[in-house]
Order: C-alpha cells, then sequence, then structure tokens
C-alpha cells in the first residue's frame, strides 16, 4: 500500500518502475486524487487505488483479487516450466523497456519484439504475458526458426484424423493449446511464406482451419512475436509478406544489445551468481573487482545469454574465493584500456578536452614554463609530456629562459 502524501513522486515513480512486477494497490487522500502526476502514477503503476476513509470490505476484495491474479501467473510461469523472473537490470534502457512492456501488456493488438540473439526477448515476451489481463492463461513458446518447415503447419494449426497417414486421431495444434493466452513464435522471420499467409488470415479472422479440415475454429490467442533480424529488411527482400509485416508490428518493442547498456552486466553477474548457488564450487565468495572490470569491458556479442554461460561455467571452475577474469574467460582489462572502452569514452574525451583547454589558456597568457607549470599546479615535466601528448606546440616566447 503506498501513501503518495508528501513523497516525492518523480522517486516513488521510479521505485515502482524498479519493481514492476508487484501488483500495487495505492492509497490515496481523495485530494491527491485532482493531481495530475498523482493520477498519472496510478495510471502507470497500480493495479487499483482506493481513498480515505477506507472501505475494509472493498479493500479486502481488491487484495484478494490481486493476490489470487499473482498466484495463477505464477502457476502458469512454473507450469510452462519458464521463469517468472523479471528483467534484471536498472539501466535507463530497461527501466524505459519495462515501462513499455506494462503499457504493451495491458493491450490486445499483436506484439513485435526485435532485438540481437540473447538479449532476453524471451523473456520479455513472457513479462508481456504475465503482466496482461491473460496472465491465468498458457503462454506458448515456439522457436519457428528450430521446426522443420514440413512440421510447423500441423504444430500450429493442428490436423484432424486422416489428414495424412499416421493421423489416427485429431490434433490441437498449439495456436488451440495457447487459447485465452498468448502464443510466442520466435524467429518469426524464419516461417515459410505459405505459412505466413495462413498466419496472416489467423490474424485477421482470429479463426484456424486444422490440417485436413474444412470447419473454421474460433481460437482468442494473442500473437507476441520475436525477431533478430529486421523484418522491415526481409520485407525489402521479399522474404517476409509485408502486410503480415504491418499486422504484427502495431506494438514494437526493441530490447537493446548488453554493450549498449553495461551499467547493467554487474547486476546480471551478481544475480546468475546467486542463482547457480547450489551447483558452484563451496569456497566461491563472488567476483574479483578485476573480474567484474573485465565483464564491464567486454563487448557481449551473444549478449546476455553469453554472460549466463560465463558466469555459470565461473562459478563452477574457479579455484579461489574470488571470480577472477580467466575463470570467466576474459583477459584483465589493461588500465590503459579502461579508459578508452566505450562506457568511459566520453568521460575520457571530456576530460581530454578540459585538459587541452586549459593547458592553452594558460600558455596563452605569455608567461613562462615555470609559472603556467606552478598556476597549473603541476611540475615542468609534466606540462612538457602533457604538451607533447596533446601536440601543442612550444612557441619560441613561452620557451624557459
Ligand atoms: N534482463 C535479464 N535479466 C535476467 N536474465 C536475462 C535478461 N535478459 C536475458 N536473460 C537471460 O538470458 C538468456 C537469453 O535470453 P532469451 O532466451 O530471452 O534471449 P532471446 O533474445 O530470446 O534469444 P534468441 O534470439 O537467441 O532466442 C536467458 O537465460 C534469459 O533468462
Amino acid at each position: 500500500m503506498l501513501d503518495a502524501e508528501g513523497s516525492p513522486l518523480e522517486a516513488l515513480d521510479r521505485f515502482l518502475c524498479e519493481h514492476w512486477w508487484l501488483k500495487w494497490v495505492a492509497l490515496f487522500h481523495p485530494h491527491a486524487l485532482q493531481l495530475p502526476p498523482v493520477r498519472q502514477l496510478i495510471h502507470d503503476h497500480c493495479f487499483d487505488f482506493h481513498t480515505w476513509p477506507i472501505d475494509g470490505t472493498r479493500l479486502n476484495h481488491t487484495l484478494g483479487h490481486a493476490h489470487g491474479l499473482a498466484a495463477l501467473a505464477g502457476h502458469t510461469a512454473s507450469d510452462s516450466g519458464g521463469a517468472s523472473m523479471p528483467l534484471t537490470g536498472n539501466s535507463d534502457a530497461i527501466l524505459s523497456l519495462r515501462q513499455q512492456i506494462r503499457k504493451v501488456a495491458q493491450a490486445g493488438a499483436p506484439v513485435l519484439i526485435w532485438g540481437e540473439s540473447g538479449t532476453g526477448k524471451e523473456l520479455v515476451a513472457r513479462a508481456v504475458h504475465e503482466h496482461s489481463p491473460r496472465a491465468g492463461a498458457p503462454f506458448v513458446p515456439v522457436n519457428c526458426g528450430a521446426m522443420p518447415a514440413s512440421l510447423i503447419q500441423s504444430e500450429l494449426f493442428g490436423y484432424e484424423k486422416g489428414a495424412f497417414t499416421g493421423a489416427a486421431r485429431d490434433k490441437h495444434g498449439l495456436i488451440e493449446s495457447a487459447a485465452g493466452g498468448s502464443l510466442f513464435l520466435d524467429e518469426i522471420g524464419d516461417l515459410p511464406l505459405d505459412l505466413q499467409s495462413n498466419l496472416l488470415r489467423f490474424l485477421q479472422e482470429k479463426t484456424i482451419c486444422r490440417l485436413g479440415g474444412t470447419r473454421q475454429l474460433a481460437v482468442d490467442v494473442r500473437v507476441i512475436a520475436a525477431s533478430h533480424v529486421k523484418l522491415s529488411q526481409a520485407v525489402e527482400r521479399g522474404a517476409f509478406r509485408e502486410d503480415l509485416y504491418y499486422r504484427l508490428n502495431v506494438l514494437a518493442l526493441e530490447v537493446p544489445p548488453l554493450r549498449e547498456r553495461r551499467d547493467d552486466v554487474a547486476a546480471l553477474a551478481e544475480h546468475y551468481f546467486s542463482a547457480f548457488a547450489t551447483e558452484r564450487a563451496a569456497q566461491v565468495r563472488g567476483f574479483s573487482s578485476k573480474a567484474l572490470e573485465a565483464l564491464r569491458h567486454h563487448n557481449w556479442p551473444g549478449n546476455v545469454r553469453e554472460l549466463v554461460n560465463r558466469v555459470r561455467r565461473a562459478s563452477v571452475m574457479a579455484e579461489g574465493k574470488l571470480i577472477q577474469a580467466s575463470d570467466l574467460g576474459l583477459s584483465e582489462t589493461p588500465a590503459s584500456a579502461a579508459h578508452e572502452a566505450p562506457p568511459c569514452e566520453r568521460l575520457g574525451g571530456a576530460r581530454n578536452r578540459a585538459e587541452r583547454t586549459a593547458l592553452e589558456e594558460r600558455l596563452a597568457s605569455g608567461k613562462n614554463m615555470t609559472q603556467v607549470a606552478s598556476e597549473l599546479g603541476i611540475s615542468r615535466m609534466t606540462l612538457y609530456r602533457l604538451m607533447a601528448r596533446h601536440g601543442i606546440d612550444l612557441p619560441s616566447r613561452r620557451r624557459e629562459r
């Protein structure tokens, strides 16, 4: 329960973004509801809200309802074998992604998730489902890239007895298994063109026809699709139907690569270090600072999946109390490289510019080198070294007399 009286709403908003997977019930004084930011906060984050004085019966009802839905979501996640774990990370990119997921979850339109391999697209799809009104119904993941093209049709749409040799009885397809819930079509770009037409028909008409069948069966399923290739480019190449692309691309979510949200790396590493607690070597207590630095500077071509694998391996193989960079299969970041690497680049660049400006301003004053060095608080040797590094000439008038 929240009482926003006197709370800085921005901090509250951030807190709620970070704890987005909980179902919040707000309690306000009636006059607070006049404030647009409070109304926005309720709209963005709350399952329900109440005003003083509390109506016990209504509150009991709300809490029971919220608890019931949360329990259902928990069961669905474990039934489908998936982790109901929230997205780890507090980078601006992840905060904004969580906010978008929460909004998208409430709508009924298809969702298209784009991101490099291993960035967490499936986790995002599960999160959309678990925060949607469909949370109590199944989440059915299908990897279109991993399934032989010849099987996809019958797997997705099912078949009727006698549809082909060996079809001894009617079989529900995966779309029907997801009834009331969400169907996650991973690597949708790999779906053969003829099946793209069938999927488009399903999205338009909300009915399916089993293989070998003639009846149109109504099925209520929300489609969440994901791709690691930009589908707009696949459309240009003629590999993906343009009409299907527009149907799917109503609500688009982009999951950024890990190298663009390095602030999340340490949190993810700690998270998975704890998650592998039962299988790790008993003496291992955590990461050395050099290991954390190496993690931060690695470029993560395999994104979060690569991080999970490296941390898992290191947790098992580490011999000391602390995981070293070598246990993670990474080389230690040399001190100089640490300053050149992308996250420090901007700071390094700003520092360089400030240094050069300070040098040029002092040198322009026409004072001799001893005076300039002393005003800058450095030795004459350091001054010469810095001038050489910045390529600043040594004009004769500045030369030491
Ligand atoms: N923000 C995150 N917090 C915790 N775990 C994450 C996060 N993002 C990804 N993971 C983990 O990284 C692994 C890869 O994630 P996922 O399978 O969702 O990626 P993907 O983008 O769907 O990959 P692909 O395109 O190869 O199917 C999983 O083990 C997932 O749990």
